[in-house]
């Protein structure tokens, strides 16, 4: 079956419809009137048909039963109906026209060309039922060829009269292919922006359904039937829905974020919006999304955000002291967490500064946004600036194509942590005091600023008023950051948290390590606790790493702990020693990487600082 079906009432039509499209196979031609024709045209559409045609009474019919299917009809041409007069008036009878106002209007002006106008009779029927009846009155008015359509024409010709058939020629037939075969192309121009619509609305994640002004609707997605099909009474649950959207189009407005409980355990957020075309509501489109989807994907940001690195681990109950300085340094913390203002963390390397500014902002309200922390030491100026600042493509050479977002625009909504800030250059102290002033940055290469929302957290181990005095740190970033400053003390100073650590450390490496050490002997614990702790609870986590790892025993022996404490590059002192003479010096810097080979990492842990601490101090070095 073809796209285009010719329903034809009149056989002829039909042979001269077959004779005219010999050779193209695009319509397929059926010879069937009236009743039968809809027939026809029925099984037409079930085997494909996208474009019927067809004529008179049949095409009435067919249109009036089918009304979505796109119809052609066949109008007869002037020609057509000048032919049949031409054979009527040969009979030399007297002439009636019978048939649709449309044709007998059209007859008027051929009648009066031809000369017949004043003595023919004019009858016009508006329903083919009446076809008989029109036969009669041309009949009584005296007429005896009576000029019509297929019907009319064998009608009164069965009656004994002269019946004369208007047959489509193959200018009406022409003009009607050419109509269906537009029709057509039009019918498949839909179907690809349906196909097309279709796809889109079926590709996306969340549930779509649309209706029209009457409250029909006229789109549905599969993921809106899933959602709709989880609620059991499915269909209380869509009437619900467009009974909402209805109030929403009543309104002209939109409603946005409504949950929607449509069972028990199935809750729904969904957005209302009208449909609105030429300032006139012809519609409405719900979107769904069940609410367990914001919680999964909100779960999937948090996980993406750690995996980057971008999300803060440690909170206040991870950080616990006995320490009467400790615990007002923690106090302080968490005051300041409140605020949302710079804060200035202090202390010696290893002392914890970062396990600080993790708890602070996850006791902060910025809590979900994102925690990047910079370490300002570990990274050369130059890619420090465009780490932080980001950069547009072609922005220097080795720019990565497209731009790069920098730390800043990455911690927007969160905090950002610069640890070791007395190491920042110059310059970059001058870009930071401005971030901190206008809440703005640049991006190298880029004219734009782009506005920022975060909170900073700096700290160092550097006595940064020193460094102002000799003109070595920014006098005003100093000011900008030493308002709320929490200070650290050194593990030497909290030595009552020795036991504590140590005891949390030995089960982090038997988990670690699969060991399974239960303790340290007391004597052990004295030496640990005589010990300077130059590189505070680094170096105590680095040493416990190694004990756990050396001692064959259960329990860590005095004697471990002295043997691995002598390899120390710096012997306990007897006494508390000033801050100048506990910094690690340059001849042990080199010592200590000529004993691992020139492995900086290794370096710091035998040193007990840390790698960024190393790096700073290999910077100084000459
Ligand atoms: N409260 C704590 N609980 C457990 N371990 C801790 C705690 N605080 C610090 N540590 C240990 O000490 C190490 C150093 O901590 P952190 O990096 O926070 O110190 P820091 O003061 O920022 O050091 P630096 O100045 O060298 O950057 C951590 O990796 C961890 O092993």
């Amino acid at each position: 079956m073809s796209d285009i079906v010719f329903i034809s009432p009149s056989r002829e039509a039909a042979a001269l419809a077959v004779r005219m499209t010999a050779g193209q196979n695009d319509i397929t031609i059926v010879a069937a009137r009236l009743q039968e024709g809809v027939k026809a045209a029925r099984a037409a559409v079930e085997n494909g048909a996208r474009v019927l045609v067809s004529r008179g009474f049949t095409h009435y019919m067919i249109s009036e039963k089918m009304p979505h299917i796109p119809l052609v009809e066949v109008e007869f041409s002037g020609y057509d109906i000048l032919r049949a007069y031409l054979e009527a008036r040969q009979t030399g009878k007297p002439i009636a026209i019978v048939d649709s106002s449309a044709i007998v209007e059209g007859a008027a002006s051929i009648e009066d060309i031809l000369g017949i106008a004043e003595q023919s009779v004019k009858v016009i029927i508006d329903n083919y039922q009446d076809y008989t009846l029109g036969i009669e009155r041309a009949a009584a008015a005296g007429a005896v060829c009576i000029v019509g359509n297929q019907a009319v024409g064998q009608q009164a010709t069965a009656r004994g009269l002269c019946g004369i058939v208007i047959s489509s020629g193959q200018e009406a037939l022409n003009r009607a292919f050419m109509t269906a075969r537009h029709l057509l192309a039009v019918e498949r121009l839909r179907d690809a922006n349906v196909q097309q619509i279709e796809t889109i609305i079926n590709s996306v994640d969340y549930g779509i359904l649309a209706i029209n002004k009457e409250a029909g609707i006229t789109a549905v997605n599969s993921e809106a039937e899933r959602i709709l099909s989880l609620a059991r009474a499915d269909s209380a649950a869509k009437e619900n829905l467009i009974a909402r959207l209805r109030q929403c189009m009543a309104a002209g407005d939109r409603q946005f974020g409504v949950i929607e409980k449509f069972a028990p355990g199935v809750e729904v957020v969904a957005n209302y919006q009208s449909i609105i075309s030429n300032g006139e509501v012809i519609g409405g489109v719900a979107t769904l999304q069940e609410l367990r989807h914001f919680q999964a994907v909100e779960r999937k940001t948090r996980e993406e955000l750690a995996r980057r690195g971008r999300v803060a681990k440690y909170n206040f109950f991870d950080i616990k002291s006995a320490s009467p300085a400790m615990l007002t340094a923690i106090a302080d913390a968490k005051h300041f967490a409140k605020y949302d203002a710079t804060v200035l963390v202090l202390g010696e390397t290893g002392v914890g500064k970062e396990y600080f500014a993790h708890a602070i902002h996850l006791a902060s309200s910025r809590k979900n946004g994102p925690f990047v922390v910079v370490n300002c030491a570990a990274i050369p100026e130059n890619i420090l600036e465009s780490e932080l600042f980001g950069y547009t493509e072609g922005a220097f050479t080795g720019a990565k194509k497209g731009g790069k977002t920098g730390l800043f625009e990455q911690a927007h909504g969160g905090t950002i942590f610069l640890d070791e800030i007395g190491e920042m250059s110059e310059n970059l102290q001058a870009r930071l005091l401005r971030v901190l002033q206008e809440h703005e940055v640049y991006r190298l290469g880029d004219e734009r600023v782009t506005p920022i929302d975060i909170r900073v957290i700096a700290a160092t181990n550097r006595d940064l008023h020193e460094m102002v005095q000799k003109g070595r740190f920014r006098e005003d970033l100093y000011y900008r950051l030493d308002v709320l400053t929490v200070e650290i003390p050194a593990l030497r100073e909290r030595k009552e948290d020795i036991q504590a650590f140590v005891q949390l450390f030995i089960a982090e490496f038997n988990a670690q390590y699969r060991t399974s050490v239960e303790g340290i002997a007391p004597a052990g614990l004295q030496q640990l606790q005589q010990y300077d702790w130059p590189g505070n609870i680094r170096e105590l986590h680095n040493i416990i790493g190694r004990l756990s790892a050396q001692t064959a025993d259960a329990t860590i022996s005095e004697s471990d702990v002295k043997r691995v404490l002598k390899y120390r590059l710096r012997q306990p002192p007897a006494q508390a020693v000033s801050p100048a003479a506990r910094s690690v010096d340059a001849a042990a810097i080199r010592e200590a990487l000529v004993k691992t080979g020139g492995n900086k990492q290794k370096a710091a842990e035998l040193l007990g600082i840390g790698r960024a601490t190393l790096w700073r101090k290999l910077k100084n070095m000459d």
